[in-house]
């Protein structure tokens, strides 16, 4: 277990993958850009890792071409001065904009949130729970929900069920997910395959990952419908929490 993780001089990160272009949202500007409440989707989700008072780093990877209309973005929408805020170009797929957003994190940095642009209003609990998880001393840390639905595995060729994995040992896992960064960036430097999240590749070191709750308003910003649900969400939180 790393001992760094308790020396108070070394700080907490996010990383913010925002460089998708939406494609199951429909046409428009990148997911990232379009607006929740009349406020850019990155910038929400900028705004709830800069409110855990933990994190403070935050770098957003942005769409290769839009890292300087990023940076005005960012800068118009008073963000806290207390939070250092770059803003790099990233890549073809998700896993290559973390690994960019990772490559230029300050040497001070020894614990890594990643969090996708695209679950906005994660509350800050959930971003809390899960630094003090790492802080504890867990090398890798998810927020997982359990399933409403069954799942079924199928043949993709067939259409035919080959199984249904037991409801009570899955977990629906959101962002951030947070880590130790020398893990972190091992997983990065070492995985090449194909994967969904980040704790996928450390799971393939062979390291521990352990599930914290997640939440419900953690949920992540990918078709048309959910766009509903966060204006609604947001709409609430405006009228009852002055948010
Ligand atoms: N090349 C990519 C692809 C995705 N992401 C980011 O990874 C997060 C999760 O991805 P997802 O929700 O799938 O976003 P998109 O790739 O934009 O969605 P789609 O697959 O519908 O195009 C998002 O914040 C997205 O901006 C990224 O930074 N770089
Ligand atoms: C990282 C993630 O949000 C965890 O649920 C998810 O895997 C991202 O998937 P996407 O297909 O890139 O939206």
């Amino acid at each position: 277990m790393p001992t760094s993780h308790k020396d108070t001089n070394l700080r907490t990160a996010a990383v913010i993958p925002a460089a998708g272009r939406g494609l199951r949202l429909g046409p428009g500007a990148p997911k990232a850009l379009r607006t929740l409440g009349g406020v850019p989707i990155l910038v929400h989700a900028v705004r709830a890792m800069a409110r855990a008072r933990a994190v403070q780093v935050i770098v957003v990877v942005a769409p290769p071409e839009g890292v300087a209309e990023v940076r005005a973005l960012l800068d118009t929408h008073g963000l806290p001065d207390s939070t250092d805020i770059m803003v790099v170009a990233g890549g073809d797929v998700r896993q290559d904009s973390v690994r960019l957003g990772i490559a230029v994190l300050p040497e001070d940095v020894d614990v890594v949130l990643v969090h996708d642009a695209a679950r906005p209003l994660v509350p800050v609990e959930t971003v809390e729970a899960v630094v003090e998880a790492v802080r504890a001393g867990a090398l890798a840390v998810v927020p997982g929900l359990p399933l409403a639905d069954t799942v079924k595995s199928v043949d993709p060729e067939t259409c035919e069920v080959t199984g249904t994995p037991q409801r009570a040992l899955l977990r629906a896992v959101q962002t951030p997910q947070g880590f130790d960064r020398a893990t972190l960036a091992k997983a990065h430097a070492t995985v090449t395959q194909d994967v969904t999240d980040d704790a996928s590749m450390v799971e393939q070191l062979g390291v521990p990952v352990l599930v914290v709750p997640g939440h419900e308003e953690a949920f992540k910003v990918t078709r048309p419908l959910d766009l509903v649900l966060a204006e609604a969400v947001l709409a609430r939180r405006r009228a009852t929490d002055g948010y």
